[in-house]
Parts: C-alpha cells; structure tokens; sequence
C-alpha cells in the first residue's frame, strides 16, 4: 500500500450511499473486517468534474484505533459524465475495500471479526442481480438489452440488430451475428440502475443453440422471458419457460412489441396462464397501442410513464389518465387477487377488504415471484424505447439477490449429501465453469462463483479432475471486450489498484479467467484442457461438485472435410476447439468411411460451425449430406453363450462368457447398463471390466446400420476361463462376437429423431401446409388460429424435414415459418427400417 494518502470523507466528494458506507465504516470501524476483508460498494457517486477526485488511484484513510484498519477507496470512476445520452448521471463506481491494517491477528479475532463484518455483504449482496433474457427467436431480446445497456450508461449510442447504420447491437458482437440478425451465443455483460449491480446474460433463441440458454440459466439467480405481443406464447417460449423451471429460476414476463399493429398483451397473458400455466398478472397497463402506443400505468405505483427523447430516456411520470382509471382499478384488483392466492400476509389484508398500500402489494408480489408461485407482467416497446426503464425496475424490487436463492452443492466426501451453500464470500471456495471460450484474449473460462473468494495468481483445484489449476488473470465481460482487472468483487466488477495488483472474485459473481494460449499449434494434450463446461472449484478444502446443466442429445451429422490437405492441421484444431466449448457439437469418425462427421442440434447449428471454420480459420469445408442421427435398441430378451478360443501354437486364447441382453425400462436414465450375475470365480474378477469394455464397443455400432444400440441391459450370469490362455483381451473379444451373435434374436429396431415442428401461416394456405406435413408422415396435434393466421403444432421425422424452410416459403408465398425442436426418439415404421438396413447393404458392398 506505498503511496497512500489520508483522506477524509468530505475530501472525497462522495454523496449517497458512497458517502453512507463511508461514514458507517469510520463509526464502525472496530467491528471490522473479514480477512481478506474487502468490501464493495457500487454505487452512483455524483462529483463536480473539478473536483479533483483521483481515479484508478488509491488513497487511504488511516484509522488511528484498536483496531486499526486501513481503509482504502478506490474509483474506476472515468471523469465527467458524458455529454450525450444517457441522461442519468453517468455512473461511476466507487469501491470501499476495507482490510485490517497489518495481515496477522489471532484467528479468534479473525472470525469473530467475520461474524461481525456479515451485515456488510448482505447489504453489498442485495444490491445484486444475476438474470438472464431469454425467449423465443426474434422476441426483442437483443434489442432490449441494448436498451438497457444505454439507459444504465453502458452504451452512449442505440444499435439496431439488423439496422441501417450496419453496425449491430453491442450483445451480437460475432461477425455472423450481425449478419444473420440472430444471437448464436450467449453474451454477458453488466451495468448499474440505482446503485444496484445487474449481471446481464443475453441469450439465443434459435433451439439450435440451446446449450446457451441451458448453461445461462444454470447459473443466474432470475430471468426475463420475453413474449410478443403479436406471436404470444411461441413453441421456443414454452421450451425457455421449462428451461428456468429446471433451473428453478424466479422470472418475470416482459411483453414486449407493443407498438406492432395486432399487438395483443391480454391475450399473451391469457396464453401464459393457459400454455405455460403460469401464475400471472399484470403490473402495467400500456396507454394506447400499436401505432398509438405512448406509455404505461404502473398498476402497483398507481402512475403513468411516457418516454420522450430521442431514446426514451427522459420519463414523465403522471397520474394515472382518468380515461383509464376503471380499467386500472380492475386490473389492480385482479393482480390482488392473484398474487394473494400465493402470499398469505396479502390474502389476509385482501381478504379483510383493507386497503392495500403500493408497499404491502410490491412486497407481496417480490415474496411469491421469489418463492417462483407468481409471475409479474411488464410491457413495451423495446424498439420503440418504451417500458425498458421500469422493467429495469422491476428487476430491482422483484428478483432475488443471491442470497435469496439457495443454491446446493453435492459433498464428494460424504457420498454426495447434499450441502447448502452459504453464498458469502467467507465460505470456502465452490465455483462452477458454466462455458469455455476461446478467442482473441486466449482460452477464457466463465465461472459462477456460489461461496468463497479467487484471487488472481490463486491455484484452485478441479474437482471433477482433482487437477490444480492456477488463475493468472480475472476479468469480466462486456459482450465481447474483456475488462481485466486487479481485483474483481462481486460479479465481475473491476478496478485497478496499480502497485499491488492481484485479481479478487467474490461469491456470487460471474467472472472469467483466462488462460493466454501460447502454443501455436493445436495440440489434444488433456493437461492442457484443465476444464471442461460444468466442472466445479474448490480451494482444496472442500469436495463439492455442483450439478451441471443438461445437455441434449446432438440430432443431425454431416460428413465433412477440408478442401486443402494442407489445412487439416487447422481444420481439427477448429474442430477441437468447438468440440470443447459446447457440449451439443460432438466430433466424430465414420468407422467405414473414414470421413469426420460433426454432429449438434440442426442444419442451422451445423452450418453455423462450418462457417465459422471457414472465417476464423480460413478453412474450406466440403460437407456431405445432412443425416439423422438415427439409434438401434432391441425389443425383447436374448441369451449369449460364446466361447472365444483360440490355441494353435504359443500364448492361446481363451474366454466364455454367458448371460443375456434386454431392453431397458422405459425412461431409465442410462442408455446401456452392464450387470455382472456371476456368483463364484467363474471368469477372475480382474477379467470383468475387460468384458464390460467389449459390450460397450460392439452397442458403439448395431449391426442393423451401423448405428449406436441404446437402452439396452447386458447381464453377465457365468462363463469359463482356461489358467494359461485367458486374458483380457480374450474375454474382451468373447464379449464383442457373443453381442453380435445375440443382437438379431433380440428383435433390434432402429429409432429415429421426432421433431415438435410448429409452423404459422396465413389461414388460407392452411390444407396446403397440413397436406404436406401428412406426406412428411408427421402428425398433428394441434391447430390455432391466430388473427389472420393458423398455427399448427405437428410431431415429424426429423428424416421428412430437410429443405422445409424452402418448401415452406414456397407454399405460402413466403408468408409461412416455423420452428422445430428434438422431441424424442422413436421406432421408424417396418418399410423404413427395411429400406434403410437395405441402404447401408448397399453402401457396404459398394465400399
Ligand atoms: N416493432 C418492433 N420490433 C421489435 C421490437 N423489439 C425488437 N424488434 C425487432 O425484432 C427483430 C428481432 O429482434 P432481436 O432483438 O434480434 O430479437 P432476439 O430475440 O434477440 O433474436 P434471437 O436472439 O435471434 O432469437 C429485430 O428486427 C428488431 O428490430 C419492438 O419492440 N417492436
């Protein structure tokens, strides 16, 4: 701490809770500090320009006292706020790190002075949200986060996805993205409203990239499901709604595009109830709509907001219009209503027919969306620059701080009991690696911090690994431009402490760290892929592993190769690096072509990496065919008696092994189990792993289409071994041969992916579309009408699916689209299973 200076409050120029947490601190200063004792404080601090208030530098209070402390205010404050927008005070950052004066101190003080200094994370922790924005494609998400971004000072300008000045939204930051117009990853950032800190996740729509939503929410404490107000409650919402509720994740409704013509939010809302059974009201109500659209009446705060400037940043708040005031008194009504069905402490002041304060109704309304029994509903205009604000507010008093939501770690010590963590800083360290990412910067890792603190230079341990990995930087992110820092305190935020910088992550944020990839060449050397996505962290001092998020099975492959031997060495560090980052794009080797086959989630996923091949590492791709990953299972028992003997001359070989396969129950959460019966020494235990290893293998490829064999259980009931020849190579090729021989009599069948297609066209081409989906062999389970249009629901093969989007628009004039996601696997009919067992015949003969 050379170069410190003594400072007192005043001299600091501090108002607010700036100046507050100060003049705490100095009257408090004995009760004092967790080792390593720093605290944070974000707020707004509002400064004369001339106030000659130092940024990016240290100064320091000295405390003469018992306990001495040093206090330490720092700033990442950059200098005036901007001319142009926005309009609020720029915000700046004041950060209060308080630590004991010298490092030692009996232990015994130590914690008792950790006991004490509780109270100042819990109020650092609840002016802390952690939330995540998703929806189905093209909702707004990205448009609104670009709101935010500007009205929380992040952003000085508005960018349009798809705008005319061509430079795209901050959250779309992949080339790709901004071409396409659509978000292919998810990208984090973070900003300030009214002194509390928000961690932002944008995610994807499209279902192709949902691995981004999953791992999103995975580790944010709430979320915002968007909904448009014309196309309601589409298939990816209901996919994005039981995504959070996996997650359990507290959320809030935004409906958003009030400004298009048919726009209908009552009816969205009835949809929510109905679709997603959502318990829900409204908090607003819009002023006018569509064309006409100009505000919102707060229903809790009984007031009307409209947005005038360029950007809606300048708020006029009114009374409620009296042309509305029916309306609005029985949509507060209803909102009572609903929300004191989950909340007691309501229902009783509902109940006894007094009048409800906008406190009592807002604190109700934060206990049952926190307890996820209620929805609250906001409205707007995101490309219009309306109702972003109080949305923002709404995040504010209904969302949980981390430490409302509790969050479990499974003990590896103790046979996986479930423990419940702290979330504060002073527990030990359990981080989770929730997405890798390797870029510009070097090979990033993103992790949720649940308890404990990472400094940088820390060595931390990989639990699921049991590697030691050391972080040599922290850093945050916002979009794609990483911020990397001394010290980085609850989520993410940053400043430098020049002389003696060491990076410090807290509980509960989400921080990076980043590895610089010095080796040049790609090499597949797994101690230098130290992480993987889902992988928990540890000080060393606990063994907790925090359950990971859940990965979907890939549905469609391609063959591809590089045009240019020459570019194979780039070309497999692609796929590499891929392959590592997201868990739903899987790299594979045709055994009987040879040919690399990539699989993930749909044509769109897949065309999206070989482009991405293409741009980023210069590498032309020629792609076969898309094909369906289809599956083989059996249907009934069959026995297995094989003797695998081989003893003409020298070391023989020698393994018999008995049993059965069958299929599994439906709905087991394994896809292939191995269950050694034997009772006795039949075949030596130490030939067991060897015989389960040669099952496995041969399930690797059914001999129907050379297709992995799932849901199958393989029992091993006796078998025989010889002194001299048996080994396991013998037991593992008994096992391979008595698979094959058996699999036929087990009745095998080939599955293949269904899709939930729902496609939306104007009603008129309505048989048209229907006709096609009966020829695709789908079937319908449901058909709407919406205004003008009908949406039907259908499950098809996914096999009946490829060029649907070009024969959709054909058949609707272009007026139709649709959406698909992987339902399940499913039996193909007895033609199809024919025709394609004949196929591969074919294909083998031809080899
Ligand atoms: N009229 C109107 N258009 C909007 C509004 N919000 C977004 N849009 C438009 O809707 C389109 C999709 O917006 P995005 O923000 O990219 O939607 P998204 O949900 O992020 O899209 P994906 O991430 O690709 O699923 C863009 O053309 C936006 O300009 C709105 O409030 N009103």
């Amino acid at each position: 701490m050379n170069g410190s200076h003594n400072l007192g409050v005043d001299d600091l120029s501090l108002t607010g809770p700036a100046r507050r947490m100060v003049e705490i601190a100095r009257a408090n200063h004995s009760a004092t500090i967790p080792e390593p004792g720093f605290i944070h404080l974000q707020s707004r601090v509002y400064r004369p320009p001339d106030s000659g208030f130092v940024s990016n530098q240290k100064k320091t209070m000295a405390r003469s006292s018992k306990t001495r402390l040093l206090y330490t205010l720092c700033s990442s404050a950059k200098t005036a706020p901007s001319p142009s927008p926005p309009p609020r005070s720029s915000p700046t950052t004041a950060l209060l790190l308080l630590r004991p004066f010298s490092a030692g101190g009996s232990s015994a003080a130590r914690a008792r002075d950790e006991k004490d200094a509780a109270p100042w994370w819990k109020e650092s922790m609840e002016r802390l949200r952690n939330i995540g924005i998703s929806a189905h494609i093209d909702s707004g998400k990205t448009t609104l986060t670009e709101r935010v971004l500007f009205y929380t000072g992040r952003i000085h300008e508005i960018h349009e996805v798809r705008g005319k000045d061509g430079v795209g939204a901050k959250m779309d930051s992949m080339d790709l993205e901004r071409e396409k117009g659509i978000t292919i990853q998810s990208a984090a950032t973070y900003c300030t409203w009214k002194d509390y800190q928000v961690n932002i996740i944008d995610t994807p729509g499209h279902v192709d990239f949902t691995i981004e939503v999953e791992r999103a929410l995975r580790v944010l404490d709430g979320a915002i499901l968007v909904l448009c107000s014309v196309g309601g409650v589409q298939s990816q919402s209901i996919t994005v709604d039981r995504q959070m509720r996996r997650y359990e994740v507290p959320r809030l409704a935004f409906i958003n595009k009030l400004d298009r013509m048919g726009a209908d939010p009552w009816k969205v809302l009835n949809q929510a109830r109905s679709k997603l059974r959502h318990n829900a009201a409204a908090v607003q109500v819009p002023i006018g709509m569509e064309d006409d659209f100009q505000g919102l009446v707060d229903i809790v705060q009984s007031k009307s907001y409209y947005f005038h400037g360029s950007s809606g940043e300048k708020i006029l708040t009114e009374e409620v219009p009296p042309n509305m005031e029916a309306l609005v008194a029985e949509k507060r009504r209803e909102l009572i209503e609903v929300v004191s069905e989950v909340d007691d402490r309501l229902a009783e002041l509902f109940l006894a027919d007094e009048p409800i304060t906008s406190a009592e109704l807002e604190g109700a309304i934060r206990r049952a969306t926190i307890a996820r029994k209620f929805i609250p509903v906001f409205m707007g205009s995101a490309f219009k620059n309306k109702g972003v604000q109080p949305l923002l507010d709404g995040v504010l008093s209904y969302l949980p701080c981390p430490t409302e939501v509790s969050n479990y770690a499974l003990d590896q010590k103790n046979n996986e009991e479930k423990v419940m963590l702290s979330g504060t800083p002073a527990g030990p360290l359990v981080a989770l690696a929730f997405k890798l990412e390797e870029g510009r910067f070097g090979q990033l890792t993103y992790l949720r911090i649940y308890e404990g603190v990472i400094r940088r230079g820390d060595s931390i341990i990989n639990v699921n690994t049991g590697k030691k990995v050391k972080i040599p930087r922290l850093g945050r992110m916002h979009s794609n431009e990483m911020e990397v820092g001394s010290f980085v305190l609850y989520s993410m935020l940053l400043f430098n402490l020049s002389g003696n910088s060491r990076g410090t992550c807290r509980a509960n944020s989400c921080c990076i760290w980043c590895r610089l990839c010095f080796r040049l060449h790609f090499v597949i050397d797994p101690d230098y892929y130290f992480v993987s996505p889902g992988d928990t962290f540890t000080d060393g001092s606990v063994r907790y592993t925090m359950t990971s998020m859940n990965v979907p099975e890939p549905v469609m492959s391609l063959a591809v190769s590089p045009v240019s031997k020459d570019s194979g060495g780039q070309f497999s560090k692609a796929l590499n690096r891929f392959q590592r980052e997201d868990p739903t794009f899987r790299v594979g080797l045709d055994a009987e072509s040879g040919q690399t086959i990539i699989s993930g989630m749909g044509e769109l996923h897949l065309d999206i990496y070989v482009e991405r091949i293409r741009r980023e590492y210069k590498v032309d791709a020629t792609v076969g065919k898309p094909r369906v990953n289809f599956r083989e299972t059996v249907t009934q028992r069959a026995e297995f008696d094989y003797l695998h003997k081989k003893q003409t001359g020298g070391q023989g070989q020698y393994g018999r092994v008995t049993g059965y396969i069958e299929p599994l129950p439906h709905g087991s959460a394994t896809k292939f189990e191995f269950e050694n019966m034997i009772v006795g020494q039949a075949i030596p235990s130490n030939f067991i792993p060897a015989i389960e290893k040669g099952f496995k293998e041969a399930a690797n490829s059914g001999s129907l289409i050379g297709h992995p064999v799932e849901n199958i259980r393989v029992a091993l009931t006796d078998g025989a071994s010889h002194a001299v020849d048996s080994s396991e190579l013998a037991f593992k090729l008994a096992a391979i041969y008595a698979f094959r021989k058996c699999y036929p009599e087990a009745r095998p069948v080939i599955l293949e992916p269904i899709m939930l297609v729902e496609l939306k066209a104007p009603t008129e081409f309505q048989g048209t579309v229907t006709g096609d989906i009966n020829k695709r062999k789908g079937v319908i389970v449901g058909n709407d009408q919406d205004g003008d249009d009908s949406v039907i629901t259908a499950h098809v093969p996914l096999n009946n699916m490829f060029g649907y989007s070009t024969s959709l628009r054909s058949m609707t004039q272009g007026k139709g689209e649709f959406t698909m996601e992987y339902k399940e696997h499913l039996p193909v009919s007895q033609d199809v299973q024919m025709q394609l067992v004949n196929n591969h015949k074919a294909s083998k003969a031809a080899e």
